[in-house]
């Protein structure tokens, strides 16, 4: 009887204590979480309002400043001119980002193992898929990272996709020649922008699921993949969300194509160089192993260099999870590093005469070997490892270099075995960008004229 009493009086009491422990502990999170931001406000604007940089809007940060100069990738190139290698602004109310146009500065900053990305490109995950490596972080990011590895890496892919894609270029070449113009005359003009980008969208079409190399396509790789524990590596979800950002890496790989056909069809004689080279190596028949690729090795200068001075993303992103020091400046934790490639890959120090298409800097006379005209990479071309970074840097860089490489040799090796590569008149020339999507894009296009060569492989 005691004990009912008191179990019937303990539980309206309880539950109104319990109502305000549930309110206390709220206010407590709210606030706790309200003193914290206004501490990290003070904190980043005290020390980064030391940092060089244009002043801000309380509300608006740079904005403004951003949009007057055409967009992010163009506003950084001004900053760095204006303020020097290490240059502060503000995203917003007390969202600081410090861009770094400096190799050295960057890589020492790079040596407290930056991987965390900016929240900001969230918007990204309906398109790539919020379940694909782009979005792990940590310990699954490092494994996911190794699996991606071990697929697009893996001679056994590159070497199997070898004969469907030859087949896909031709055909693809064949249709261009139907295109409009005389083919045998006169030659075909195409809008490369669209057509490369057609291009490599069937190219992916192929990757992601045909059986007609057995298991060694990307899709039979990734559902085979095991973790440690002998079980399936990647959900069906998480197979979706990957091949989502593996046909994002389209976008790239087109924009480097037509970039490279329009800086070879500017420059004849490199044009000629990388032709010589592909007949010497293929012999008129189209490649079967990825050393008849990789053997390519001027026309693989090509493409570095046209990723160089256009075909790049233009900027890269980190999260600084501590406080970092670069002489007398305080780069602060949960600050945004900013590594600005396009502005990297045009500063003179380490690119001299940055504006001028020479792809001989990415390549150095072979001292292993007696042949005197015998040519090989540059270690760290721009004479530094984070001088040339078109693919990113450190733990998160691109996990699909290799293969965008070996494919765009492919492609132009094709294209150049069968075409000559023109422009149709002057004002091709001169490309006009602007800014769209991070990285710079030609505001007209990229026109060039296909004629065919009098020998070619059909
Ligand atoms: C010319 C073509 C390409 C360029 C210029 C390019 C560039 C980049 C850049 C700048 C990043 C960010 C790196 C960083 O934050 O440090 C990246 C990430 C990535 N790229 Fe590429 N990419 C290209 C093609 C591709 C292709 C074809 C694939 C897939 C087959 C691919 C797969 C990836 C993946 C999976 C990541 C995310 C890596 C991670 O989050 O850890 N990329 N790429």
């Amino acid at each position: 009887m005691i004990l009912s009493q008191t179990l019937e009086i303990a539980v309206p009491i309880g539950s109104a204590a319990m109502t305000d422990i549930a309110l206390i502990a709220i206010f407590c999170v709210v606030f706790t979480y309200i003193v914290r931001c206004v501490f990290q406000y003070t904190r980043s604007k005290l020390i980064g309002n030391k940092l060089p940089g244009p002043t801000e809007s309380f509300l608006w940060g740079n904005a403004a400043d951003m949009q007057a100069q055409g967009g992010l990738v163009l506003f950084l190139d001004h900053l760095h001119e204006r303020y020097g290698p290490i240059a502060r602004f503000w995203d917003g109310v007390g969202s600081l980002s410090v861009s770094i146009n400096d190799p050295k500065l960057l890589q020492q900053v790079n040596g407290t193992r930056l991987e965390k990305r900016v929240d900001g490109l969230d918007f990204l995950k309906g398109l790539l898929g919020a379940r694909g490596i782009g979005y792990t972080k940590g310990a699954q990011a490092k494994a996911r990272r190794q699996l991606w590895h071990g697929v697009l890496s893996g001679q056994p892919f590159q070497q199997s996709m070898l004969p469907a894609f030859n087949k896909m270029v031709e055909s693809t070449l064949d249709d261009w020649t139907e295109g409009e113009g005389d083919a045998q005359g006169e030659g075909v003009v195409i809008e490369f922008n669209m057509a490369a980008r057609m291009l490599w969208l069937r190219l992916n079409q192929e990757i992601e699921g045909q059986s007609e190399w057995g298991t060694g396509d990307l899709l039979s790789l990734l559902i085979a993949a095991k973790g440690p524990d002998g079980s399936p590596a990647f959900s069906t979800a998480e197979v979706h969300d990957e091949v989502l950002t593996l046909l994002f890496g389209v976008y790239d790989n087109s924009k480097i194509l037509s970039h490279t056909l329009h800086q070879l069809a500017c420059h004849p004689c490199a044009q000629e160089a990388a032709r010589e080279e592909v007949d010497a190596a293929w012999g008129g028949r189209p490649p079967n192993t990825l050393q008849a690729l990789i053997s390519l090795r001027y026309l693989h200068a090509c493409l570095q260099e046209t990723l160089r001075m256009s075909a790049g993303r233009g900027v890269i992103w980190r999260v600084l999870e501590q406080d970092v020091r670069l002489g007398k400046h305080v780069l602060p934790r949960n600050a945004t590093l900013v590594a600005p490639s396009a502005s990297i890959h045009s500063n003179p120090e380490y690119w001299p005469e940055p504006g001028k298409f020479k792809p001989e800097r990415f390549l150095e006379a072979d001292s292993g070997t007696d042949k005197s005209d015998k040519l090989c990479p540059v270690k760290h071309p721009g004479g530094h490892p984070l001088a040339f970074i078109p693919f990113g840097f450190g733990l998160r860089n691109c996990l699909g270099q290799k293969y965008a490489m070996n494919t765009a040799t492919l492609v132009l090796g094709h294209i150049l075995q069968r075409f000559t590569v023109e422009l149709p008149s002057e004002a091709d020339r001169q490309l006009h960008f602007k800014e769209e999507n991070l990285s710079l894009e030609s505001t007209d296009g990229i026109h060039l004229r296909l004629r065919p060569r009098a020998k070619h492989v059909s």
